[in-house]
């Protein structure tokens, strides 16, 4: 009873507040971040104010410069801000990418993850819609089980998880991953995906995620 009140006593806060939506990325060689821009353009296009942020390069820079795809897609995406903890608690909705590594996400998404105990101590990531995407070489090269192992963290925060599921056409035909858009890529790191149709998923998941925080704001008022 308490609850419902509490609902319907804050329904302007959804009529009125545009919804907030923080995409945050990891990308090496460019895939995820294309995927996240795509996410960026269709928030936007939704009439969402939107962050679009990447988590710290934690690599030894070495590494990065004897590979030039890795080198050259850096030096691209210098100038996008890098994730910070207020862009995460600003956000009505929090969308991820990050590429499949080994079956799980990166080491760079995962560091920036592990520096936000203090946010979630706080309750700050709570009642949050999220969903994530991936890539990854290989057709079946563990992109469920990636973005899986990502929606267990956003369990522990108390997040919603809003996954594309089945839900529309579109979320189905770009591989068919009901727990989140997932590309996948060459060897020399380019989508071997139907473009169209991947961006078509990538802007359904993008639009029903933060049509799930918009829902949720009522919560966080
Ligand atoms: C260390 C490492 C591990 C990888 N593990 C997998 C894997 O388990 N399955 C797979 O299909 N691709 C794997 N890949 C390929 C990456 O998923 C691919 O490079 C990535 O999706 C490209 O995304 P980006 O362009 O955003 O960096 C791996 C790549 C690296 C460098």
């Amino acid at each position: 009873m308490g609850y419902l009140y509490r609902l319907l006593g804050n329904m302007d806060v959804v009529e009125t507040e545009k919804t907030k939506t923080t995409i945050v990325y990891y990308s090496s060689t460019g895939t995820n971040y294309q995927m996240a821009l795509w996410a960026s353009e269709a928030a936007k296009a939704e009439g969402s104010e939107v962050r679009l942020v990447k988590v710290p390069e934690t690599a030894p820079q070495a590494l990065i410069d004897s590979t030039p795809g890795w080198k050259a897609h850096m030096e691209a995406t210098k100038d996008i801000p890098v994730a910070t903890e207020a862009d995460l608690e600003w956000a009505d909705a929090l969308i991820f990418s990050v590429p499949t590594r080994f079956g799980n996400i990166t080491s760079q998404m995962q560091s920036f993850i592990d520096t936000l105990g203090g946010l979630w101590f706080q309750g700050k990531l709570s009642n949050k819609a999220v969903s994530a995407m991936t890539s990854a070489q290989n057709l079946h090269g563990g992109q469920e089980a990636a973005i899986l192992s990502l929606y267990t963290t956003m369990y522990h925060w108390g997040a919603i998880v809003a996954a594309p599921g089945y839900t529309d056409a579109v979320a189905g035909e770009a591989n068919g991953n009901p727990y989140g858009t997932s590309a996948t890529v060459s060897s020399e790191g380019k989508i071997t995906d139907d473009i169209p149709a991947l961006k078509a998923a990538v802007q359904y998941q993008a639009m029903r995620t933060l049509s799930v925080g918009q829902a949720l704001k009522v919560l966080n008022a």
